[in-house]
């Protein structure tokens, strides 16, 4: 078939959007993995489905495939091309909408300044629901957050690094560096994203504190590897930073690809992620 898509990307984070309430979707894995290839299909690092919705008091839902052709919960910078999407289709006048996923409701809202915030929902912090298996490990308490120790295995050697377990409907594995640039994202994010601890893999954050409202993140994706900017990764280190005593909200994520901010007041509350999002072109293919 032939399939019309919009080339975004929010922050560098890039995305082909697709309008599947107009056309007939129904894809393999295979052909998500194609539509995501940056040699053999259009490129991407997730791929996104605007849906009609399932459920009552939702406008849209929103389905989300990983380069590699996984369907995951959620993505925290799709949520932000996603509203986007929708008003430049026409297929929304609203300025703020309700989403479902397979995480749960968020609600990306167009700002007038063009920027885009999104409730993103309240974090898990419930090590059986990211889900991480935390069984027979002891912790190390810092502030509210608890420090799980991960042993790397490195070619022969053995390594352990400290992270928190976050989920933002999707899991995260967030770690403190002292600089984001030396950190080891291609050796150890491999690593991290498949290790047994996670049974579902995880997205690995490394997050450098600049100050109490700054930090510097890069983010070994899951299913896509490391992405110029990831909004859940975001979010989940600016938890994990706020919960560790580390930082303030709100917060500013300098990522590759460019700057999110994230809000967050604790315990119970959503968290609310800003940033950019762009459309690049539209195009069609043969699937
Ligand atoms: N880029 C995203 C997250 C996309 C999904 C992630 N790779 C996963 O597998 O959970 C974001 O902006 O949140």
């Amino acid at each position: 078939m032939k399939l019309k898509f919009t080339k975004m990307h929010g922050a560098g984070n890039d995305f082909v959007v697709i309008d599947a309430i107009h056309q007939q979707i129904d894809f393999t894995p295979e052909q998500w993995r194609k539509l995501g290839d940056r040699r053999f299909g259009v490129g991407a690092d997730q791929i996104l489905l605007v849906e009609r919705p399932t459920q009552p008091g939702c406008d849209f839902r929103y389905r989300i495939f990983n380069a590699d052709g996984g369907e995951v919960e959620q993505c925290g910078n799709g949520s932000r091309a996603f509203v986007k999407f929708v008003a430049e289709k026409g297929l929304s006048q609203a300025r703020s909408i309700t989403v479902e996923t397979k995480a749960g409701v968020i609600a990306p809202r167009l700002e007038d300044d063009g920027s885009i915030t999104v409730d993103m929902g309240a974090p898990v912090l419930e090590p059986a629901r990211v889900p991480f298996d935390a069984d027979d490990l002891q912790g190390q308490p810092e502030g509210r957050d608890t420090l799980w120790p991960l042993v790397l295995e490195l070619g022969g050697a053995r390594e352990q690094v400290l992270v928190s377990a976050v989920s933002m409907g999707n899991p995260h594995a967030v770690q403190v560096v002292d600089d984001v640039d030396q950190a080891p994202v291609e050796l150890t994010g491999p690593l991290i994203e498949h290790h047994t601890r996670f049974p579902n893999r995880v997205n690995a954050g490394f997050m450098q504190i600049v100050n109490r409202h700054h930090i510097k993140l890069r983010v070994y994706e899951r299913g896509a590897g490391e992405t110029l900017a990831c909004g859940t990764g975001s979010c989940a280190a600016v938890v994990a930073g706020i919960r560790r005593g580390l930082l303030d909200s709100p917060v500013r994520v300098d990522a590759r690809g460019g700057q999110l901010s994230i809000a967050w007041e604790g315990e119970g509350q959503s968290v609310y992620l800003t940033g950019p999002a762009v459309t690049v072109f539209e195009g069609e293919i043969e699937i």
